[in-house]
């Protein structure tokens, strides 16, 4: 059970294998003089090919031509896709967004990406784009690929299917899908007009975060990531295959699809995830732990448990610390943290954090609990109380976020958002301990 009609192979990061056509995929060696089917072999390195056992992902893909079989690239204006580094200053406050309008007219996943923010450096494969998509039309005759990061999709409506090199994958509110640097893909809309949030991951490819003392088995596991089957199209004519490369954009023709992988071996290929199948761990005595304890992913950076990038989650779960402050605490935190909301309410923010709303609270700029929520939380009664109706997300990062141009001038800012906390009370009483 996936969640939806595809067939997808399952394990985080396994080898995995997948052939459309019997026989495709040459047996016990990879680059055979000739290979089955008339296939060329084309190897993808993910990864550096020296880079440690544990983290090194590579695949061989057995195609109906190589993927140099194209055009020469030329520059393509892009709309609102950015990239780090961003050259205005990043204020140190607290911001937060509406959600941005999905357009009327027909836009497609890459034209309708919107960068809110970014850090580090697309060109130095460190830090991360932050963007919503709001996208109205499939790609037509146009396929994608981006040389400076994975990108990690988080769908807040609206269904995607990516129909990529290494096979199909869908995505609906409430999944994850993630989709390796390079590798080519055209994005469909079968359910008509979508939003999410995209993180681009300019550095080291995400993976499952270590589970210490925990043990085994909890949080994500591994089984519960759904890769997909070899799948492919013959189909020649008129296309187009645009780029990202070093934070811009380039179109070249191309007379045949790129997808166009008839069978392939490896660990590194797109995947989905259900949010749903985070196994969430918790207090059952006191205090309100670390949100580390909500890591779905993490992309590490070159300093142990110091994250390139951290995709956390705010699942619906029990509540049922005693004698304790439950909502997050007041903060100020080195890693910096950019926040949306896929359904519901967030246990901080009650009011004015919608669905497809977006929040960003840098390195050392103090947030937590608004006003309300604080004196509601430090009066109720402390009940074992479950959360329901709520999945909000955070991507949470070592570098600071910077917010773009478009993200500082948007109407769809929020201008008052530090009102939210206006309504802190003093209650100090010295006499009173
Ligand atoms: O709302 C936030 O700022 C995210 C967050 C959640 C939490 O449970 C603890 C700390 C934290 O930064
Ligand atoms: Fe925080």
């Amino acid at each position: 059970m996936n969640g939806d009609s595809l067939t997808y192979l399952n394990g985080f990061g396994n080898e995995h294998e997948s052939e459309a056509l019997p026989g495709a995929l040459p047996r016990g060696q990879f680059s055979p003089q000739k290979v089955p089917y008339g296939l060329y072999a084309e190897q993808l390195s993910s990864t550096a090919f020296t880079a440690p056992r544990a983290h090194n992902r590579r695949t061989w893909t057995y195609r109906i031509r190589p993927s140099i079989a194209m055009e020469d690239f030329a520059p393509r204006p892009s709309n609102l896709w950015e990239s780090a580094p961003i050259s205005q200053p990043a204020p140190p406050n607290v911001m937060r967004w509406d959600p941005l309008p999905i357009p009327e007219q027909p836009v497609d996943i890459i034209d309708g990406m919107i960068t809110m923010a970014a850090n580090g450096s697309a060109h130095g494969q460190a830090g991360i784009g932050i963007h919503q998509y709001c996208a109205s039309a499939s790609m037509d005759k146009r396929y994608f690929y981006n040389a400076d990061g994975e990108l990690l999709f988080v769908p807040q409506q609206g269904r995607l299917l990516a129909l990529t090199e290494l096979g199909r994958l869908s995505a609906r509110p409430g999944e994850i899908l993630v989709i390796p640097r390079g590798i080519k893909f055209r994005m469909e809309l079968p359910d008509g007009p979508v939003r999410g949030y995209v993180c681009e991951n300019y550095g080291n490819p995400l993976e499952l975060p270590e589970r210490g003392p925990v043990g085994a088995n909890g949080y994500a596991n591994d089984r519960d990531f759904h890769y997909p089957i070899a799948w492919y199209e013959d189909l020649e004519g008129e296309f187009e295959l645009v780029a990202k490369f070093g934070g811009h954009f380039f179109t070249a023709p191309i007379a045949h699809s790129p997808l166009d992988v008839v069978a392939w071996t490896g660990n590194s290929a797109p995947y989905k995830y259900d949010l749903a199948r985070f196994n969430v761990m918790n207090t059952v005595s006191f205090d309100h732990p670390d949100p580390s304890i909500f890591t779905v992913l993490t992309s590490p950076s070159g300093t142990p448990g110091v994250a390139n990038v951290d995709f956390v989650i705010f699942p619906p779960r029990w509540m049922v610390a005693e004698n304790t402050f439950r909502p997050p605490w007041y903060h100020r935190n080195i890693m910096s943290e950019f926040m949306g909301l896929i359904e519901g309410v967030y246990d901080a923010k009650e009011k004015g954090f919608v669905p497809g709303g977006m929040s960003l609270h840098n390195c050392w700029t103090p947030h937590g609990p608004e006003a309300e929520v604080f004196e509601k939380a430090s009066n109720a009664e402390l009940k074992p109380e479950r959360y329901k109706n709520t999945l909000a997300f955070m991507f949470e990062s070592r570098y600071i976020i910077a917010p773009t141009r478009f993200a500082l001038d948007t109407p769809a800012r929020q201008k008052d958002y530090l009102g939210c906390w206006n309504g802190l009370k003093k209650h100090f009483n010295p006499a009173k301990p």
